[in-house]
């Protein structure tokens, strides 16, 4: 397992330290992170080229990622915020957080997303640089990529939505470097509430690390979100 990060640290030239004088181009802002990079191992690809076949027909989808907000997306958001200038500034400078670390050492992943089942499934390669006890990917980690994976299940199947619960139970360590794949689907929809689900589990599916409910709720057009209030406050303005 530490041979398998040593040889991904050197693919992506991570212990050579960090890299400078990287400019903030257009390039950087629109690069799709969720393709194949060096840093992907074998299991990564093998279970990337199976869901681009699944996609042939349309039932699946992969779904893009940037790690810098695309004007849609503050489009998208836009009615929820009384401040939209404001908002753009702000969504110009910050960056995914599953996308904010260098190539290979941290959360590698592509999610893939069936409309008719409403079902999405991310394949995720936890990198050296999430370890938690010493070998394994940290809690937080895994708790990110759930998250992540089911907020794309809520909101692609429900519109714009937050966590307002989640519930984890971790059932085994996860091996660093290794590839989980986290299938997670809607269960119900109430109102405002997405009931969300999922589990993680090996390549060939016979362990399962975690499993996980969440509750997501869809933001009220209503409401808005002011981001200058010290306490970002989230409320009826009427
Ligand atoms: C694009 C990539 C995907 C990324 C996914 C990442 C997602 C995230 O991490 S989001 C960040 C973490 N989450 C947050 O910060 C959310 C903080 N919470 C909030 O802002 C609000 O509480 C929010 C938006 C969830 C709900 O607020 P609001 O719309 O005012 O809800 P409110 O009107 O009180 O309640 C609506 C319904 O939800 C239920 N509800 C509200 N909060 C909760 C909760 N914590 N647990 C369960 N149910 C809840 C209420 O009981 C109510 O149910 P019902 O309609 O049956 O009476």
């Amino acid at each position: 397992m530490l041979r398998r990060c040593a040889r991904l640290l050197r693919t992506t030239g991570a212990l050579c330290g960090p890299k400078r004088g990287r400019s903030f181009s257009s390039e950087v802002l629109h690069v799709d992170h969720s393709l194949p990079n060096p840093s992907w191992n074998e299991d990564m690809r093998l279970l990337f080229d199976q869901f681009m076949k699944k996609s042939e027909d349309g039932s699946w989808k992969r779904l893009p990622s940037y790690k810098y907000n695309p004007t849609e997306r503050i489009e998208d958001v836009k009615i929820f915020f009384p401040d939209a200038k404001l908002l753009k500034e702000q969504m110009s400078q910050a960056q995914l957080f599953p996308r904010s670390l260098g190539e290979g050492v941290g959360f590698e992943y592509a999610m893939f997303h069936n409309h008719v089942e409403d079902r999405t499934v991310c394949i995720f390669q936890g990198g050296p640089h999430l370890q938690g006890a010493p070998g394994f990917l940290h809690g937080g980690a895994i708790a990110t990529m759930i998250d992540s994976t089911l907020g794309m299940c809520a909101i692609l199947t429900g519109g714009i939505a937050m966590t307002a619960n989640l519930n984890i139970n971790f059932r085994r360590p996860i091996p660093l470097c290794s590839v989980v794949v986290i299938n997670c689907q809607l269960d119900r929809v109430e109102g405002r509430k997405l009931f969300v689900s999922c589990n993680v589990r090996s390549m060939d599916e016979k362990t399962l690390y975690s499993e996980a409910t969440s509750t997501f709720v869809k933001l009220d057009p209503k409401k808005k979100i002011d981001i200058r209030a010290s306490g970002a406050f989230y409320t009826n303005l009427q």
